[in-house]
């Protein structure tokens, strides 16, 4: 009889591998070439370029869509800026900061801080007040004489942490300038979401976009360039057929051109293929990738639900299609057999418009005649999905 590791070991060693470097198709892989993006570079560029002559860029706001290579244009300037630097005796501290994955302001500061190198002595990981964090990171700054550069992507985030928490700490890191002596601060602010200034402070918006520069999208030819160049470091030679290749433009450029999106189906296209041992990705990979990365993001999101809007999707799937009053009831029997109190239907009708925002079920008003009117709902994911899902909660795998 065959083991199946051994097998699978085997498969392996012998099998092709049409992926000769997988670091490549990571998304923090820094590429060579930033195609299509010569002037958001050059603008980046002017923007950040006083800092080599010794004095302080002005703070920088970047705007784009999702995967317009945001990240990627600021790392590449601010790294090649680094490499000059490094050979002049101008000390200039780069700090990088995604604020989605921090979870408080007090985190984001520290991991901040961290990068200026202040320990856990000097910065404490919890405890301190947030004004007090802040005056921390300007000290070390000002003692150290550093220009710093604080990139913060997806800033939006950190304003709406700051909106939380009703601190001020947003306006304080634009002006923290007029509180040093003697180093200097620049913030370099990246946001997929062009509405997001309307959302700040206005004494906020003047100080933090003292320049913008906006990344446009990318249209479906762009992308399949930026996945070529990709295909041509990553793969191995003719391994990604060209109607595999035109698919993946397609799906990802098709709203606003997500260069993320394409690289990360090319790469799960490619993890197939391979897994199949085949030496080609073909247009069947995609397509299996492009519905297994949709099924994560799903799957991820109904995770993320608390119990009780778990409890009214698993109703509406036991009666789709069915009335808000329907699903109420519904969702009463099932909180009886879990044992748990159940909310008021108030607050079950706008759960289910909350949930509706996500995507995963849809409504439909009804109207009937004297009766008023009510909204039916139904899912948009298919019930096996739920099933799957809610079977490895603990509380649901009966009632699923
Ligand atoms: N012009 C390009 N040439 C080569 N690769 C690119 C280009 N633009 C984007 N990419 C790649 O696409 C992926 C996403 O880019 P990036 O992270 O810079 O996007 P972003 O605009 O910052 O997106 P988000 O706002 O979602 O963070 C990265 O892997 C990046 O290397």
């Amino acid at each position: 009889m065959s083991d199946p590791i051994d097998d699978l070991l085997d498969a392996a060693e012998s099998g092709k591998s049409i992926i000769k470097n997988r670091d490549i198709l990571h998304f923090t892989y820094i590429p060579d070439i930033i195609l299509h993006r010569k002037t958001e570079q050059e603008q980046v560029t002017q923007s950040l370029l006083p800092i080599l002559k010794k004095s302080r860029p002005s703070n920088l706001l970047v705007y784009g869509k999702p995967g317009t290579g945001k990240t990627l244009v600021v790392k590449k300037v601010l790294s090649k800026i680094q490499e000059r630097v490094e050979k002049s005796n101008f000390p200039i501290k780069l700090v990088y900061s995604n604020s989605k994955e921090e979870t408080t302001l007090y985190g984001l500061l520290v991991s901040l801080g961290r990068q200026l190198d202040l320990k856990e002595k000097e910065l404490p990981t919890t405890g301190l007040a947030i004004s007090e964090v802040f005056k921390r990171l300007l000290n070390k700054i000002d003692e150290g004489k550093l220009n710093a550069i604080f990139v913060i992507d997806e800033i939006d985030y950190l304003a709406q942490l700051v909106a939380k928490t009703g601190k001020d700490i947003l306006y304080q890191l634009t002006r923290a300038n007029e509180r040093l002596t003697q180093g200097s601060l620049t913030l370099v602010g990246i946001s997929n979401d062009l509405t997001f200034k309307e959302k700040l402070d206005p004494r906020v918006i003047s100080s933090l976009g003292e320049e913008e520069i906006v990344f446009t999208n990318y249209d479906v030819e762009q992308i399949k360039k930026i996945l070529e160049e990709r295909i041509n470091e990553s793969f191995i030679e003719n391994s990604v057929q060209e109607p595999a290749l035109n698919l993946i433009a397609a799906l990802a450029g098709g709203e606003h051109g997500d260069a993320r999106r394409a690289i990360d189906l090319l790469r799960v296209a490619g993890e197939l293929a391979e897994r199949q041992q085949s030496d080609k990705v073909t247009i069947d990979h995609v397509r299996e990738a492009s519905q297994k990365m949709e099924e994560n993001k799903e799957e991820k999101s109904l995770k993320s639900f608390p119990l009780h809007e778990k409890l009214v999707l698993i109703a509406i799937m036991k009666a789709n299609g069915s009335s808000t009053g329907e699903i109420y009831s519904l969702y009463k029997n099932l909180c009886k057999t879990v044992g748990k109190d159940e909310l008021t239907q108030r607050r079950i009708t706008q759960m289910l418009s909350e949930i509706e925002l996500s995507g995963l079920i849809s409504g439909r008003l009804i109207h009937q005649g004297i009766h008023g009117r009510t909204k039916k709902f139904k899912l948009t994911i298919s019930s096996e999905m739920i099933k799957k899902t809610f079977k490895e909660d603990l509380t649901l795998q009966d009632i699923v």
